[in-house]
């Protein structure tokens, strides 16, 4: 087949006779593959975002295999390659610093090698959105497969969920309801197998949110990591990648503004992470979907949630899994008219096929339309105002009920930890109704716009049995979180974003339910402390973090480097040699 094209793009290497031909093939020859490889059967790439730093993606080599079997069978030629791994529980001063390197990286990768498609596996947090986001960029056929939740949490005969249980055991700590010792066996017994956090945190809201696009298999997002099931998709999804060539069903005929608006939606039935906003308005961007900040508050308004999992509820990724995941949820989304049932997926079929047969085995875990778990329009809200022009969110299943509507003084920070190094003073001036401002957290003035929002409660005040309040801030939150959190305040403090103008003793009034945040404080008087204020030290000269700093996008606009929008296909027209 040597000198044919066959219309694959990787003919362009492995097809070529002479010199450049022969260079092409002849290196990959070393890794033992016989010249039968270079046939013309579609040459698929297993992005892999494999890392020992990056726990919760640590088994994705063996998940690999399986695609690799998957292509095999299919009759391809699998090649697997590294992507970027982002551990978020390692990365500093955050793993979304790097998510958009993730993307350019991948991107590259995908376009410069002699790839018919791709099979993109992540796991952690950020590596799901960074290589949908390339695979949108580079625009060749791709799947995603996520490599599962870990498996629930067990300590003391109790289900913990990973993140959330962090936050409550820090509390433990802090108030000394658990010793050092205990915690550390306590964190052990958090972690108990490979995979992602199994709570309804970042993570597990972007493989739902994946899959909700038609980017992965039905079910493929519960399945736990150890399942064996995870294995048996993972090779679904290696034989489905080469049908996936031969029918050229590419990213953007499946991303179109209609998945976005079902994966918006199956984010709030979920009761998904408010991270899934800034991934899904970067990925759009990507496509040239128009997707804005309200959208988000206006599809997300009649769909109840309907999941019962941590931050949010009580129950974890292995019983949402075994009570049937996501594909009941679409299935009951298509079914009450909340989804664009005929939107195409990577199956080749409709979404509302796909699903049309889930059945729920635990209606405690998934409830119906009818009695949900939490009522239509309690999921995250839009805000905006004064404090926000460009907007902000909240996640109002993680809200105290008592401070839906709030007014108090603001107690301000220009970073988290300004504010840590108070926090636990017993002589602290703070009460409960004060509202915590904590800013310079954004993309460019932490820099990467990290989860430090839900800062702990003041020692004094957590002590005295006080278990939330007010928070506002620039940066995001951990999916796994809860609290009264102001999120993504847009502008940054960072760009003079009107939270840089907050001072301590101004009035902030939240209203979730009239989806405003606001300060009492005038516009002149605004407009007198903007023309005072100064723009913090531009402290990055070179490197990566200045590239980051000078060309990152605020939160409404998805955080996404400006010059990486769009999409810029998969021609490389010029020979290496
Ligand atoms: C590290 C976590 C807990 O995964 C967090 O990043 C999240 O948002 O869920």
């Amino acid at each position: 087949m040597t000198g044919e094209t066959n219309g694959l793009r990787s003919r362009a290497w492995f097809g070529a006779t002479g010199r450049t031909g022969m260079a092409h093939r002849s290196w990959m020859r070393n890794q033992g593959f016989g010249q039968e490889v270079f046939d013309g059967r579609p040459v698929i790439g297993i992005a892999t975002t494999w890392s020992e730093l990056a726990p919760c993606n640590a088994h994705l080599h063996r998940v690999a295999e399986a695609v690799k079997r998957g292509v095999w069978q299919a009759g391809g030629f699998p090649l697997e390659f590294p992507a970027l791994a982002l551990g978020e529980s390692l990365l500093r001063p955050t793993a979304m610093f790097y998510r958009n390197l993730l993307a350019m990286e991948a991107e590259e990768m995908m376009r410069a090698n002699p790839l018919d498609g791709t099979v993109l596996l992540s796991g952690c947090d950020k590596t799901t959105p960074g290589l949908l986001m390339a695979a949108a960029s580079v625009d060749l056929p791709s799947v995603m497969v996520t490599g599962g939740p870990m498996l629930n949490g067990k300590y003391r005969g109790q289900d913990v969920g990973s993140g959330t249980h962090v936050w409550k055991f820090e509390e433990d700590l802090k108030t000394g309801k658990m010793t050092q010792e205990e915690c550390y066996f306590a964190e052990g017994c958090m972690a108990r197998s490979n995979g992602h956090c199994m709570t309804m945190g970042t993570a597990s809201t972007m493989a739902c949110v994946a899959e909700a696009l038609g980017m992965q298999l039905p079910g493929s997002a519960s399945w736990p990591a150890v399942d064996a099931r995870r294995y048996e998709i993972a090779q679904e999804a290696g034989r489905r990648i080469v049908g996936m060539v031969e029918e050229d069903l590419r990213p953007s005929r499946i991303l179109t503004r209609e998945a976005f608006e079902n994966a918006i939606r199956a984010n709030a039935a979920i009761g998904g992470s408010t991270n899934a906003i800034v991934h899904l308005l970067a990925l759009a961007r990507r496509l040239g979907v128009q997707l804005d900040l309200a959208d988000f508050d206006g599809l997300a308004r009649p769909v109840p949630t309907l999941v019962n999992l941590m931050p949010s509820g009580k129950y974890l990724m292995e019983d949402f899994c075994y009570a049937g995941g996501l594909p009941v949820v679409l299935r009951q989304l298509a079914e009450a008219g909340l989804l664009h049932s005929e939107q195409i997926t990577v199956t080749g079929k409709a979404i509302a096929d796909n699903n049309a047969q889930a059945e729920c085995f635990n209606r405690e875990v998934i409830t119906t339309i009818e009695e949900p778990f939490q009522a239509a329009g309690t999921g995250t809200a839009v805000l905006s105002g004064n404090l926000a022009p460009n907007g902000a969110v909240i996640k109002q299943s993680a809200v105290s009920p008592h401070l839906l509507k709030h007014e108090g003084r603001a107690l301000v920070f220009d970073s988290p930890e300004d504010y840590h190094a108070v926090s636990e003073d017993p002589d602290m001036d703070v009460d409960e109704t004060d509202v915590l401002v904590i800013r310079y957290a954004g993309p460019k003035g932490y820099p990467g716009m990290p989860e430090v929002s839900n800062v702990p409660l003041p020692t004094k005040l957590l002590k005295a049995g006080v278990t939330d309040m007010v928070r506002v801030c620039d940066g995001r939150m951990s999916g796994t979180a809860y609290g009264t959190v102001v999120l993504h305040v847009s502008p940054e403090a960072a760009v003079g974003g009107p939270l840089a103008l907050v001072q301590t003793g101004d009035r902030i009034t939240l209203d979730v339910p009239a989806r405003s945040i606001s300060v009492d404080v005038s516009e002149e008087e605004l407009d007198r402390r903007r023309a005072a204020w100064r723009a913090p030290e531009q402290k990055y000269k070179s490197g990566y973090a200045w590239l980051y700093t000078t060309h990152v996008t605020q939160a409404h606009e998805g955080v996404d480097f400006d010059f990486l929008t769009g999409s810029r296909g998969h021609e490389v027209p010029r020979e290496s040699h």
